[in-house]
């Protein structure tokens, strides 16, 4: 199926600095929009239903996965994730361009669903820096904080998957990149969607 919206997927090692840069990119961006997963963890101090995730309770995501409600799910960290039909479907139909943040696992079953979907990972410049990262933010007791560094190495180990590999290091540095890549895309997308258009015309196809 062919949408008029890009779709672009972020992935990450726990800690990599995936949420602060999608959050910047969204404050500049207003034809972005982040697309709100579903999720059975619990929600930390400053996280808000509906606003960082649609937080579910297991017998709620078993209905919504019986339900055929997710383009893609996945275990996470011990967790289920997912992202609804809902969150991205209706808006890339429209003409939206919508983000998700999503684990590695989720990023490569979306290019099933969206072959044009732009994937690109986030990765720290070093482990004692995921880890002194991962400490800084507080969010997660020191078991889920150990379990998180334990999974990175397979989540890093995917990178070459993805279409892009951006090294959050200097903040300021990593938003750039991801805006160009937003921004390349654009331009590509808006090209080939012309030539198809020629084409079909020249062909006399309606
Ligand atoms: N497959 C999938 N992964 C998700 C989804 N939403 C979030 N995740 C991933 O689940 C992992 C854990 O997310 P979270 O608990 O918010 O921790 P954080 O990455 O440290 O902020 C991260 O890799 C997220 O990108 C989703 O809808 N689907
Ligand atoms: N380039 C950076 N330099 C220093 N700290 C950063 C950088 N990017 C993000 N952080 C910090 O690292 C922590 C983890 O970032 P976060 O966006 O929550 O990561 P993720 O969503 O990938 O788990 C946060 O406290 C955030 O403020």
């Amino acid at each position: 199926m062919d949408y008029p919206g890009n779709l672009f997927v972020v992935a990450a090692p726990s800690g990599a600095g995936k949420s602060s840069l999608v959050k910047a990119l969204l404050e500049i961006d207003s034809q972005l929009q982040l697309s709100v997963s579903h999720t059975t963890r619990a929600p930390r101090g400053q996280e808000k239903h509906g606003r960082d995730y649609f937080f579910t309770s297991q017998p709620e995501f078993d209905a919504m996965v019986a339900g055929n409600a997710f383009v893609e799910w996945a275990h996470v960290h011990g967790q289920r994730y997912g992202t609804s039909k809902k969150a991205i479907e209706d808006r890339i139909a429209q003409g939206a361009d919508v983000i998700l943040e999503i684990d590695y696992q989720g990023a490569l079953q979306i290019t099933q669903a969206f072959a044009n979907a732009v994937l690109i990972f986030i990765l720290p410049p070093s482990w004692e820096e995921l880890r002194s990262r991962l400490e800084r933010r507080g969010e997660d007791p020191t078991d889920v904080i150990e379990m998180r560094l334990k999974n990175a190495s397979e989540e890093m180990a995917q990178a070459h998957k993805f279409d892009f590999v951006i090294i959050n290091e200097l903040f300021e540095r990593a938003v750039f990149d991801l805006k160009a890549i937003v921004h390349a895309q654009r331009l590509r997308y808006a090209a080939q969607r012309r030539t198809r258009a020629a084409t079909f015309e020249s062909l006399n196809i309606p």
